[in-house]
């Protein structure tokens, strides 16, 4: 995403609207499995169908499209049917972005899905490690069930810019939906226009950074997450009176460098898709890559803190954004510019391993495919030469041993990973590339390991020879190069 005159927005991310798995399918829910609810379409009190009472709602499930009783009238399909309150992103003073209520909320109304990466709960650890190492201070990963996260980081929707408070106006419940639980952001009591959406990341929250909390609520407990496991298994054990839990003991980070509000302006209106940021100018990029043209007499937002969260004079304009669509929606500039600042796990793994071993479709023309690949395999492109040979050229018996051991040492390690190609060619034919994004974290991480291992004994048997020839008599480099050529 570019801005005009270095007008910063948020860091970049993939607007969805409903969860991706990445570690395994979603759910199919099994009709025997499907809860019924008893309730019964009146048309004089529609208001009453599946409604509190509805044995559905009191075990927070929503009812199955075409099973439900009240058919169309069903009321119990908030998260299916996106039924989202209208909201609106605003930067804060110190808080990165937020979101705003853009129309009268009702105690209990559902706000707003949590959308993100479905992902194992080790991997959420494993990010969060991650995203702390790239200096990536706002967290968005929430616990889902006992072993899976929710990772907002990359993908997500309008719900991961919603901030915490102490004294929060909202709560996150968790429903069963089509058989899976999803995460959705509720009002807690009734909350009036253009005030702030906030929620206790306490129990939901897993950011690896310690955030000093800027709620502003008299109730603080001084930095965000402190009672969230995340935290509690990262760093310290919640305890009364334990005096690691305090402030001046903790590394603590500013959730932001401090931008002047008045700088910017970010206005969304969640009814649509994607969303547009806005600077002082008259242009801005929405996030999808397309250029639109705003009027440059809109005014800021000022943000105020928590405390004082209704801002009734906050001018607002509402911008139409154009549906987006994932692959619009991460521009190059903007893939590059997260791929720069999050030194993400698949980062990582792209660049430790991948083999590219391509199945099917392939950028490359057919000639030059049928060059590089051998039975699906990437060729090694680097120059093989006998090892054997060399040795025999080598005057001294230390020097010949050492590098035919770097060669035996080299082809168990092809060995191992070829092995590992038996195990991951099921998701490689799937994705039709060896990307290790598309195999489970525990096999990426066998498949990093003997990559590794493989590199780093080539790398043995090449630097081993050439510290070789490079202390043997004159007349063997020579040698050396006529069989290379023969080769
Ligand atoms: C889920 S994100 C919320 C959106 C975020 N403000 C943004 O600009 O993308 C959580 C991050 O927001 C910041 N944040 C949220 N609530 C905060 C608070 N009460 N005090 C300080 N920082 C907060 C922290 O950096 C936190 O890691």
């Amino acid at each position: 995403m570019q801005y005009m005159d270095g007008f910063e927005g948020p860091p970049p991310y993939i607007h969805i609207e409903q969860n991706e798995f990445l570690f395994r399918k979603h759910k199919k829910q099994k009709e025997e499995d499907i809860a019924v609810c008893e309730c019964k379409y009146k048309p004089d009190s529609p208001a009453s169908v599946c409604g509190e009472g509805c044995l559905n709602v009191l075990t927070s499930t929503e009812c199955t499209p075409c099973y439900c009783p009240c058919g169309i009238y069903c009321r119990n399909q908030r998260f299916q049917n996106r039924a989202y309150a209208k909201t609106k992103l605003f930067k804060t003073e110190g808080r990165g972005w937020g979101l705003l209520a853009d129309e009268e909320i009702k105690a209990g109304q559902f706000i707003i899905e949590y959308c993100g990466e479905v992902i194992s709960w080790k991997e959420g650890r494993r990010r969060a490690q991650a995203y702390e190492a790239a200096g990536l201070k706002d967290a968005f990963i929430i616990s889902l069930n006992s072993h899976e996260s929710i990772d907002a980081t990359r993908k997500g929707s309008l719900a991961r810019f919603i901030n915490h408070s102490c004294q929060p106006n909202c709560e996150t419940r968790k429903w069963t939906v089509l058989g899976e639980v999803r995460v959705g952001i509720f009002a807690k009591h009734d909350i009036l226009p253009n005030t702030e959406l906030s929620y206790d990341y306490n129990f939901e929250w897993y950011g690896g950074v310690k955030v000093r909390c800027l709620c502003g609520a008299p109730c603080c407990a001084g930095f965000l997450g402190a009672k969230s496991r995340g935290f509690q298994e990262d760093t310290y054990l919640w305890e009364d009176d334990d005096e690691r839990y305090s402030v001046e003991n903790i590394p603590l980070y500013d959730s932001e460098e401090d931008v002047p509000a008045s700088k910017l302006l970010r206005i969304t209106d969640s009814s649509t898709d994607g969303f547009n940021l806005l600077g002082k100018q008259s242009q801005l990029m929405t996030i999808n890559g397309n250029l639109d043209i705003i009027p440059s007499s809109i005014e800021p937002i000022f943000a105020q803190p928590l405390q004082s969260v209704l801002m009734e004079d906050a001018r607002m304009v509402d911008i139409k954004t154009e549906p987006s669509e994932d692959a619009k929606m991460y521009s190059p500039d903007a893939d590059q510019s997260l791929a720069n600042k999050n030194v993400t796990v698949s980062h990582i793994r792209s660049n430790s391993a991948c083999r590219n071993y391509y199945i099917k479709s392939s950028p490359l023309s057919n000639k030059k495919r049928a060059k590089i690949y051998s039975g699906g395999r990437l060729k090694n492109l680097t120059q093989e030469f006998d090892v054997k040979l060399v040795s025999q050229l080598l005057p001294s018996e230390e020097a010949q041993e050492e590098i035919l051991a770097c060669e035996e040492a080299k082809k168990a390690a092809t060995s191992q990973l070829d092995s590992l190609y038996d195990e991951i060619r099921p998701a490689i034919e799937e994705h039709e590339k060896d990307s290790q994004d598309s195999v489970s974290t525990a096999v990426a991480e066998k498949w990093i390991g003997a990559t590794c291992s493989k590199l780093k004994a080539e790398f043995n048997l090449y630097f081993n020879t050439i510290k070789h020839i490079s202390a043997a008599p004159k007349g063997v480099a020579p040698v050396l190069a006529l069989q290379n050529e023969t080769n």
